[in-house]
């Protein structure tokens, strides 16, 4: 009654209902995209396991028949079941040996095309999806989600497939053979206290071990915070202070794995006594039917046979429980990032741009904010016509990168449109739009790479002249020069081990290499030297010529030749026109301009380029 209420309960079907929605993942995630010779060898191994499995549940017959013969006195016989039961149990374990050889390399292709799989996902994920996750967080939500689908499947080839052959074989066994129904009865019941004690046990478990896993988690999370900020850590000698607290960190996760095997001990505790009163009592039974004379001697070593037979899978089906268990922990977080929709579901459009050159940019009262609470931009009205430049200028925070990021599709509007060469930038493939656009973005990250390698992304087909044609405008050839390894130099993480004005110049050399039809330089030459930055300007307004550029800037003197100026105020364009007019306006950008020839910052006529590092307070 117990048991049936147990198995009846509405949390226990909805636990087979999630069971059945993460089969379908399995099955989608997993199997689906394996190609037909792995299909095909991930069989062979079951089929391998199964027969192994099979084989081990037949042997105890042999074994019967050796003792009835021996009793019986036909040697022979005996001798001959003897060396079939011995040969039965070497060859099946023979057959798990030699199967693991070739799982393994199945396993392996599992791994790498779930990889594979997880970080062409992850990169697919929208922008707002990487800047809301702590570094090194997604990678740990992958590595972590790969082991936990591997330890399932180890689990489902090793345990759960052989568990249901030799429970399979033993029951046909145990019913054809004559064992009394009182006897069969009492090793049921006792497999079935067995599950549910077990299936009790498993949940106690599992919250312990989420709770030990979370705090080791966190205790990685504070050390690798303490790693990436090693920096300011040497600067302000905190050392101990943060060896401190990764200590804490991890004293505390050891409290819960504590506690998580204390729980495991007495499960297991538990479970053996259930073991040795099953075992005892139809051993108890199976001697009294002896006595009896209602069974052979053979039939006795048959049910002792059995009951360790039976038992045995029902451990390893425990061990195989809190495996998946522990593989679903694991891949709960994997589960939940793929099934979040990447930039390709949410930006379904699949238009290309027709011909080729410079594209028309028109934005029409265009709305946006990362927080739907708090506005960033409130309908914004500009256009460039195809081969012109426009700059946008303006207070930190007034919203110009915004606006650059949701021209390359990097977030969604939440109202307007932006149109290139008339085709809305929603009815665009992402591939489409940000072929057309090329980069250069405030702060530059590299790839841990050569400096050819990073500049080549750009264009991996270039010829080797288009590169340096492309490192001359943008003034890397004298940073290439000047390192003892060139164009061979690795950058270090992140490219660490550059400047800022060097990875600039980088970033510089990737946007012309790119060609692009739409550029945007979103505070482009902000990192260099006043000297540097005219140098490269000037390569820059040749390299922009005859490309729709937006050019986002601080210092107003780099933009004061551009078509057109738009001081952005708040997320509004407050003021447009060419810098002659907007100075003889007398508005924001004349006050913007005047401010920042005072502090030196301008330059107000050709002859005095007498610029000095600009702070970006200097416009607030
Ligand atoms: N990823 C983000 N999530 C939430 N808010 C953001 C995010 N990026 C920027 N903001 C906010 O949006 C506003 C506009 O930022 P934006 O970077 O567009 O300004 P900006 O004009 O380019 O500034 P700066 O000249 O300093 O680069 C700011 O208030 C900023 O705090």
């Amino acid at each position: 009654m117990f048991l049936a209420m147990h198995f009846m309960s509405a949390t226990y079907r909805q636990r087979l209902h999630s069971l059945h929605r993460i089969l379908g993942e399995f099955r989608k995630g997993l199997w689906q995209p394996l190609s037909r010779a792995r299909r095909q060898r991930l069989l062979l191994v079951s089929g391998l396991v199964a027969l192994g499995a099979g084989i081990q549940g037949l042997a105890p017959l042999a074994l019967t028949t050796a003792v009835d013969h021996l009793t019986a006195g036909s040697l022979s016989i005996a001798v001959l079941a003897v060396v079939t039961y011995a040969a039965m149990a070497g060859l099946s374990r023979a057959l798990r040996q030699g199967v693991s050889l070739a799982y393994g390399a199945v396993a392996r292709a599992f791994e790498r095309d779930l990889y594979r799989q997880a970080y062409a996902h992850t990169l697919a994920l929208p922008h707002a999806v990487h800047l809301d996750r702590r570094a090194g967080e997604l990678a740990r939500t992958v590595t972590d989600g790969v082991r936990g689908w591997r330890r399932m499947l180890d689990a489902a080839v090793f345990t759960a497939l052989p568990f249901v052959v030799e429970i399979g074989t033993v029951c046909a066994v145990l019913l054809t053979a004559d064992v009394p129904a009182s006897m069969l009865s009492v090793l049921l019941t006792f497999v079935l206290i067995y599950g549910v004690v077990f299936h009790r046990g498993i949940l106690g478990q599992r919250a312990s071990y989420r709770t030990a896993a979370k705090a080791d988690a966190e205790a990685q999370g504070v050390a690798s915070d303490g790693l990436a900020n090693q920096e300011t850590v040497k600067l302000f000698t905190r050392e101990a202070l943060v060896e401190e607290s990764i200590g804490r960190a991890f004293a505390r996760g050891g409290a819960a794995w504590d506690l998580y095997n204390r729980i495991v001990a007495t499960n297991g505790l538990l479970l053996s006594a259930i073991f040795t009163l099953a075992l005892g009592t139809t051993l108890l039974l199976a001697a009294r039917e002896v006595a009896a004379g209602r069974m052979s001697a053979g039939g006795f070593v048959l049910v002792n046979a059995y009951v360790l037979q039976v038992v045995g899978p029902v451990e390893r089906l425990g061990q195989m429980a809190r495996e998946v268990v522990q593989g679903l922990d694991l891949t709960a977080r994997l589960r939940a990032l793929m099934a979040e929709p990447g930039e390709a579901t949410l930006s379904p459009g699949t238009q290309t741009l027709p011909g080729r050159g410079p594209l028309a940019l028109a934005i029409q009262d265009l709305r946006f904010g990362y927080d739907p609470q708090r506005p960033v931009l409130h309908g914004i009205n500009l256009e460039i016509p195809a081969g012109q430049t426009l700059a946008v200028v303006g207070r930190s925070g007034s919203g110009k990168s915004t606006l650059a990021r949701l021209i390359c599709g990097l977030y969604r509007p939440d109202g307007g449109a932006l149109r290139l060469d008339g085709v809305p930038i929603s009815d665009l493939s992402l591939t489409a739009l940000r072929s057309a656009v090329a980069v250069v973005p405030q702060d530059t990250v590299l790839l841990h790479d050569t400096l050819r390698a990073n500049l080549i992304f750009a264009l991996p087909e270039a010829s080797e002249a288009e590169m340096l044609e492309a490192a001359r405008v943008a003034g890397l050839e004298t940073v290439v020069d000047a390192l003892p390894e060139g164009w061979d130099t690795v950058v270090g993480e992140r490219g660490l081990r550059l400047s800022g004005g060097e990875k600039q110049r980088v970033a510089i050399a990737r946007a012309v290499l790119k060609r692009p039809r739409l550029l945007l330089l979103d505070e482009a030459t902000s990192s260099l030297d006043t000297r540097t930055e005219r140098a490269i300007q000037s390569s820059l307004d040749d390299a922009a010529r005859g490309v729709t550029t937006l050019v986002i800037a601080h210092r107003l003197s780099t933009v004061r030749n551009a078509d057109e100026i738009a001081v952005m105020e708040d997320g509004r364009i407050a003021e447009r026109g060419r810098h002659e007019l907007l100075l003889a306006a007398g508005g924001r950008y004349a006050a913007l301009w005047h401010a920042q020839e005072e502090n030196g910052l301008s330059e107000h006529d050709e002859g005095t380029p007498e610029l000095g590092y600009l702070a970006p307070s200097a416009l607030d």
